[in-house]
């Protein structure tokens, strides 16, 4: 697959190192000099962007900053930083803000493009997905997943409201669910078999926004080469979903209001008005009242369109739908991975994912739980399988460090046969003596993982002890899967080299180019 790479760094001498890197694999490399110059690049640009390859001190707007702003975005791109000799702090810090891979400069190209060819097969796995998860179909109020009172709350208004022409707008923070509301609305109302039309008023150049909305005549400006029939002709009889509508520019609100106060639009460059029939749903994340005070948004078009508002509570403030919204995607996606068994999600995945706050509400947790599945080689999604949520939540930050363990006896006498790993960073897992007034450290990991699914034995069942080779490979394939197959922490985790790593996997047998397969 020949990749769209998006290079941001500020050094020009290390940009045309990683382009010609990117082009020695067959890929387009696409430059921007620091954050800010690639998230214009990423808002204008018209085509996808499959890997992001980042470095981390720039000027104007950092990579943190940049890999931030991106993510609570929605945008999930797999991004691979780059750092100096050193920086590994804020590798880290990157890697928690969902970085995907890093490198340490000078990188070579052999080294950028195993990364990059890694990236691109979880990117590609996810594009299928999302091709499959698009809802373009019909979706109902039966769809939206809801347990918590808000929720509830919003389904009754919005299901009043589609008994009406009313005109609503959807309020609530990115990725709440205000589309699949609309849709639903849609579904619901007496336009159910007429079309439904989306326009993203924040995506499209403000130069376009208007030949978008009304449609323009051939020759009507420079570049109009063709007739263009506008979305509102376009949902004529239907209804049409502005979102981002606090992102219109002023001169198009004028339009708007005319459009919905009288039904006429006027394509641009036809000099006459068209009536239209057209059912308007409108989305926003911004104030749109605090926009209004602000002289950005119309405040006779506020009104029109403010008939019926309805707010979209953030998923951290109705967590109790979290567990609900876990078991349906974990469901929906072992099917469309076509999974012999549905995954489950353990009550102590739940109980993380639960604690975390979602700045991306559903949609990163819909992605995280999809990124889970695919990944997972079990059939149930533990703590482990999220390890850049357990990172981000404080109480959960020992699952990411038990990765990191060593060997003690069991001193339960139950368990004698048997010797648990235990992490040596677990509050209290220091066995000396000014500790001795602490819990047991080995309750403490008892209760926090009580599936054991963390626990290599150290004897086997006839109560001797293990080879350490075999233990040694059962940790491989633990850490393997609990960073999800990226070489460098694995090994940088397990305190040996990358050489090394490789050497052991091919000592034992463990598929290098594809280890998550075999790691159990
Ligand atoms: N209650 C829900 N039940 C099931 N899936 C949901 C629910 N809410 C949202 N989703 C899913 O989450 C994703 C984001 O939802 P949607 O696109 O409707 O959010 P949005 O608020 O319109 O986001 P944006 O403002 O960024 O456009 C979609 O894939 C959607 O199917």
């Amino acid at each position: 697959m020949i990749a769209q790479v998006l290079v941001v760094d500020d050094d020009p001498i290390q940009r045309r190192l990683l382009k010609n890197a990117v082009e020695r694999y067959g890929h387009v490399a696409h430059l921007a000099e620091n954050g800010l110059a690639a998230l214009e690049f990423l808002r204008t640009n018209r085509g996808p962007i499959n890997v992001i390859v980042l470095d981390l001190m720039m000027p104007e707007m950092d990579g943190l900053s940049f890999l931030t702003a991106i993510r609570e975005a929605g945008v999930d791109t797999p991004v691979i930083v780059q750092t100096g000799q050193g920086g590994i702090e804020t590798v880290v810090e990157a890697m928690r803000a969902g970085a995907f891979d890093f490198v340490v400069k000078p990188v070579s190209p052999e080294r950028i493009g195993t990364s990059i060819s890694n990236a691109l097969k979880l990117d590609q796995k996810e594009a299928k997905a999302r091709i499959g998860r698009r809802r373009t179909g019909a979706i109902g109020f039966a769809d939206i997943v809801s347990a918590s009172p808000d929720m509830l709350r919003v389904i009754d208004l919005a299901q009043r409201a589609a008994h009406s022409n009313i005109p609503v707008v959807l309020e609530g923070e990115s990725g709440v669910g205000k589309e699949m509301v609309a849709r639903a609305i849609q579904s619901a109302s007496d336009r159910a078999n007429k079309p439904f039309i989306t326009v993203n008023c924040g995506a499209i150049p403000h130069n376009l926004v208007e030949s978008i909305l009304f449609g323009h005549e051939k020759g009507a400006f420079t570049g109009a080469a063709e007739k263009h029939t506008g979305k509102f002709v376009e949902a004529d009889g239907g209804t049409l979903f502005l979102d981002e509508i606090g992102d219109l520019p002023l001169e198009v609100q004028v339009k708007l209001l005319r459009a919905v106060q009288q039904g006429e639009v006027e394509t641009v460059g036809a000099g006459k008005v068209q009536k239209v029939n057209v059912r308007l749903i409108s989305a926003t994340n911004k104030d749109l009242i605090e926009e209004v005070r602000a002289g950005r948004f119309r405040e006779d078009l506020y009104y029109r369109l403010n008939v019926f508002p309805i707010t979209i509570p953030a998923l951290r403030r109705r967590k109790e739908d979290i567990p609900h919204l876990a078991r349906v995607f974990a469901e929906r996606f072992s099917q469309e991975q076509k999974l012999a068994k549905s995954v489950t999600v353990s009550a102590d995945a739940l109980g993380l994912l639960t604690a975390y706050d979602w700045p991306g509400n559903i949609r990163q947790l819909e992605n995280a739980i999809f990124r889970a599945v695919v990944l997972t080689q079990g059939d149930e999604l533990g703590e482990a399988d999220f390890p850049q949520i357990a990172a981000q939540v404080p109480e959960f930050r020992s699952a990411e460090l038990a990765a990191t363990a060593v060997i003690v006896p069991v001193a339960n006498p139950v368990q004698a046969k048997r010797e648990t790993v235990i992490d040596a960073n677990f509050p209290g897992a220091r066995a000396d003596a000014a500790q001795s007034a602490r819990p047991d450290p080995r309750a403490l990991l008892a209760a926090a993982y009580p599936s054991s699914d963390n626990v290599i034995a150290s004897t086997d069942d006839a109560g001797e002890v293990r080879k350490l080779a075999d233990v040694e490979e059962e940790l491989i394939r633990f850490a393997l899967k609990f960073y999800r197959g990226q070489m460098s922490q694995v090994a940088r985790k397990l305190g040996i080299g990358r050489s090394t790593l490789y050497r052991k996997l091919k000592d034992y047998g463990i598929d290098p180019d594809d280890p998550l397969r075999e790691a159990a």
